[in-house]
């Protein structure tokens, strides 16, 4: 559905005596995306994640310096398409809960993303509260002000307006962070039932202990390259079967992921 190819980008800084030079941020990036499958990127922050996303969109910005190719259904992603794309076939959970209008209740800010992918506005309405109800959020939750909701609920705001959009690639932008495990599992859960419907999602994090339970392949991003793109289920035993040294020793400084012991080894040692 996407490709990424080779996308280097770099972005201005002011050296003194303000010369302007200019910083590597992204290189030469490549990554495929296919429907159904969230695909996770993960790394430290810094690693070019956010930039990777805003690329995709066509959000960057200006002045830059970008080379390489993005392609979306085998079209090529000019700026033109991306504007055209944007919150219909491609959407974006972003990172800031700021993204919800805070004077905005949450139905009406998911009808309005109906609105914006093309449905007319009783449709939009009713659909905003049928997608508010598939992610869990009651009447009440519906009819709140973002600042009467949890870091979660506010979260799974932004995803049920990334549901109402008929996007076919979702942008994840660390959708888990700053939520206690049971509220980070729903709004993960949340994601997978995206892939389920056939659409693409991006998953973007810094933990790997999020992106493994819901992505089936993950790349690795450090310092704007990526080191390694891998099956979930690489992730595993002592993680032989990865193919970098940084994909593993990340792997193995997991606290819980056990590695060298298999389950059947491990029940042995309890028995
Ligand atoms: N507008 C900008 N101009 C110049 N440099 C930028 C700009 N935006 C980001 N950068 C730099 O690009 C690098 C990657 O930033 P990015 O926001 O993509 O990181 P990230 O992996 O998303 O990190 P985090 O997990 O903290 O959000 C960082 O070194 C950052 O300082």
């Amino acid at each position: 559905m996407l490709t990424i190819e080779h996308l280097t980008l770099q972005l201005p800084y002011y050296a003194p005596w303000w010369r302007r030079r200019w910083a590597e941020v992204l290189s030469d990036v490549s990554l495929e995306l296919h429907p159904g499958e969230v695909h996770a990127v993960v790394g430290a922050s810094g690693a070019g994640k956010s930039l990777l996303a805003h690329a995709l969109l066509g959000l960057l910005p200006e002045p830059k310096r970008q080379t390489g190719r993005l392609t979306f259904h085998r079209q090529v992603l000019t700026a033109a398409r991306q504007r055209q794309l944007r919150g219909r076939e491609l959407a974006l959970i972003p990172q800031s809960l700021d993204a919800l209008d805070p004077l905005v209740r949450s139905q009406r800010q998911v009808s309005w993303a109906a609105n914006r992918a093309g449905d007319a506005r009783a449709n939009a309405w009713q659909a905003a509260g049928q997608a508010l109800t598939h992610y869990q959020l009651d009447e009440r939750s519906k009819q709140a002000f973002p600042h009467e909701l949890s870091g979660g609920m506010a979260r799974r705001v932004l995803v049920a307006m990334a549901h109402v959009s008929h996007a076919q690639l979702i942008i994840a932008d660390e959708p888990s962070v700053g939520l206690d495990p049971q509220q980070r599992d729903r709004v993960l859960d949340a994601l997978a039932a995206l892939a389920r419907q056939g659409k693409a999602v991006l998953l973007i994090t810094h933990d790997l202990r999020h992106a493994l339970p819901i992505a089936q392949r993950v790349t690795l991003m450090r310092q704007g390259r990526c080191v390694e793109t891998a099956f979930a289920s690489a992730f595993q035993g002592d993680g032989d079967t990865l193919a970098t040294d940084y994909a593993q020793a990340l792997w193995q400084a997991l606290p819980d992921n056990h590695f060298g012991v298999t389950p059947t080894a491990q029940a042995q040692n309890v028995a």
